[in-house]
């Protein structure tokens, strides 16, 4: 290239650089920067350099809104690429020194305004930066681009004064994109140290490690703010209590909950503060009781490929399965009568056991689960399914009772109120009765009616004994919760039958100790 050629392109080079300088200055609210790469702004019009130079270049970008400080700021080091329009590189390699403190308005400024700053600094690594080959460099500019070189100078000191902070990273990389201004190439190296060496400042309030300086940095900026969970102060179950850190919030929250008093646990709160006790937790762990994984079943012994797998004898080595234990329950379930009316009911011969409790809480399924002769009672996942009082023999002991439920049906409200006060009728007025299983869903609890049936059966005297169903659907420590829950609501009425019964017709856990409870009843009652 001649020396002609050479001064036009310094002049060119020069008026192109102070026409970027002055307009990311006055601009400096045009770009916006999201996950290190420049989205819009005026980027776009970055100059086009025809020489190479020994300069590199640094930009820091400010984004406004969350998190402003470390993350927010992205530091854009780099170098151009050689593209259609640039005939050079842009800066050798993008290794900065520190031109700056860090200046207040910079780090803690949400204001993009105030913060975006472009500057171009010489490098050190390329030895720009150095003296001596600055003023190599001021002599050379001084023939053909000097004035470029003290305008360069001049931005950088003015940049310097301003205090913009400036970070040593290695390798960071700019590329041209066509017209589109800069584009971060996500180099994730360069993310990290970038990163790193914030965390330095944070730290240390030093740049250290690969960091070129070891000037002392300010460190205002302000500390991530953590998550926090607030939790009731009698919810004893929840293991991440959080009482280290006080917000403002959390000590706002907490003198107004010391204000009021009154303030109440939410039902769900007070039921997982419930502690079990120990006889219930071994029962519930040694039944097996509760929501399990059929490994669980099988390293105890259990058969799972059959149904109702606990409704056996562990470690059976026969993979039919076991009779039951009590001979009552190996008779035949016999349907013998079904009443809609009080009047209808059988003459009572046999001592009766009955089975009542809401709809769809799986008093039918029982029924068949006791026996193991699953489709004797009819059963169905639509809540209202038994509609008449039902009369079942087993052998010539025992006969068992199968009642509508009562609550929620598909039914008519007026057969609704009829099928309750018809099992109201039978469980308070029958001779022949002898217990009352009240089933309870183990997941819902019991619910206002049962209580109001319980009231009946307490008036007149009726022995009865709860029973909690379809306990394979909840956990088993919900389980021993709602268990230990209804033995102390319960444990001031006379005419309840302790134990509580767990039960799942589905697993088979826990229909043994029932069956044996019931054949007791036959053993010794006599009509
Ligand atoms: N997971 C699970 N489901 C059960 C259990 N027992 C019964 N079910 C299901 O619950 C639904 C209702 O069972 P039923 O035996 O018909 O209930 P019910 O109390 O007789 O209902 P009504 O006759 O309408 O009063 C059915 O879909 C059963 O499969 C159990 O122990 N575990
Ligand atoms: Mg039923």
């Amino acid at each position: 290239m001649s020396t002609e050629t050479e001064t036009g392109v310094a002049r060119k080079l020069k008026l192109k650089l102070k026409l970027a300088i002055n307009r990311s200055k006055s601009s400096n609210g045009n770009l916006s920067v999201k996950k290190g790469r420049i989205l819009s702004g005026r980027a776009q019009e970055m100059p086009t350099y025809e020489s190479r130079d020994d300069i590199s270049v640094k930009r820091t970008f400010q984004t406004s809104g969350r998190g402003v400080g470390v993350k927010a700021r992205s530091l854009v080091i780099g170098e151009f690429r050689k593209s259609s329009n640039l005939s050079g590189k842009f800066g050798r390699k993008s290794e900065f020194s520190r031109v700056g403190g860090v200046e207040n308005g910079v780090r803690k400024g949400s204001s993009v305004e105030k913060s975006l700053r472009t500057i171009w600094v010489p490098s050190k690594n390329d030895g720009a930066g150095s003296e001596k080959k600055q003023s190599r460099w001021k002599g050379k500019g001084r023939s053909s681009d000097g004035n470029f070189s003290q305008l360069r100078v001049k931005k950088f000191n003015k940049a310097e004064a301003e205090g913009l902070v400036d970070f040593d990273v290695k390798n960071g990389k700019f590329e041209k994109v066509e017209d589109e201004g800069l584009a971060y190439r996500g180099d994730a190296s360069l993310n990290k140290d970038l990163w790193r060496s914030r965390r330095k400042i944070n730290v240390g309030g030093k740049i250290g490690g690969d960091g070129r300086s070891s000037e002392v940095v300010s460190t205002d900026e302000p500390l991530r703010k953590r998550k926090r969970i607030r939790i009731h102060r009698l919810d004893v179950s929840n293991k991440r209590i959080d009482d280290t850190i006080m917000s403002e919030e959390n000590t706002k929250a907490k003198s107004e909950e010391a204000d009021d008093k009154d303030i109440t646990m939410s039902r769900n709160a007070q039921f997982r503060a419930i502690k079990p006790t120990p006889s219930i937790l071994s029962f519930v762990e040694d039944n097996l009781l509760g929501r399990r994984r059929m490994i669980e079943l099988q390293r105890a012994g259990y058969n799972i490929n059959l149904s109702a797998p606990l409704d056996n004898i562990p470690n059976s080595t026969s993979t039919e399965r076991e009779r039951i234990e009590e001979s009552l329950f190996r008779n035949r379930l016999e349907f013998y009568a079904a009443a809609k009316v009080a009047s209808s009911f059988p003459v009572p011969d046999l001592p009766e056991v009955a089975f009542a409790g809401r709809s769809n809480v799986g008093k039918s399924s029982l029924l068949n689960a006791l026996t193991r002769q699953w489709g004797v009672v009819r059963t169905s996942d639509k809540p209202g399914h038994t509609r008449t009082i039902n009369f079942f023999k087993l052998g010539t002991k025992l006969n068992l009772v199968d009642l509508p439920g009562y609550g929620f049906a598909y039914a008519k409200e007026e057969v609704k109120d009829a099928w309750e006060e018809l099992v109201k009728e039978y469980v308070t007025t029958r001779s022949a009765l002898q217990r009352v299983c009240l089933l309870v869903d183990t997941k819902w609890g019991m619910k206002p009616r049962d209580h109001e049936l319980i009231g009946l059966m307490e008036k007149s005297q009726t022995k009865y004994q709860i029973v909690l169903t379809k306990t394979d659907a909840v956990p088993p420590m919900d389980v021993a919760r709602r268990a230990m829950q209804i033995e102390e609501n319960l444990k001031a009425n006379r005419s309840i039958v302790q134990p509580l019964m767990i039960v799942s017709s589905r697993s088979g856990a826990g229909i043994r100790c029932l069956r044996t409870a019931l054949a007791k009843i036959s053993r010794f009652v006599k009509v």
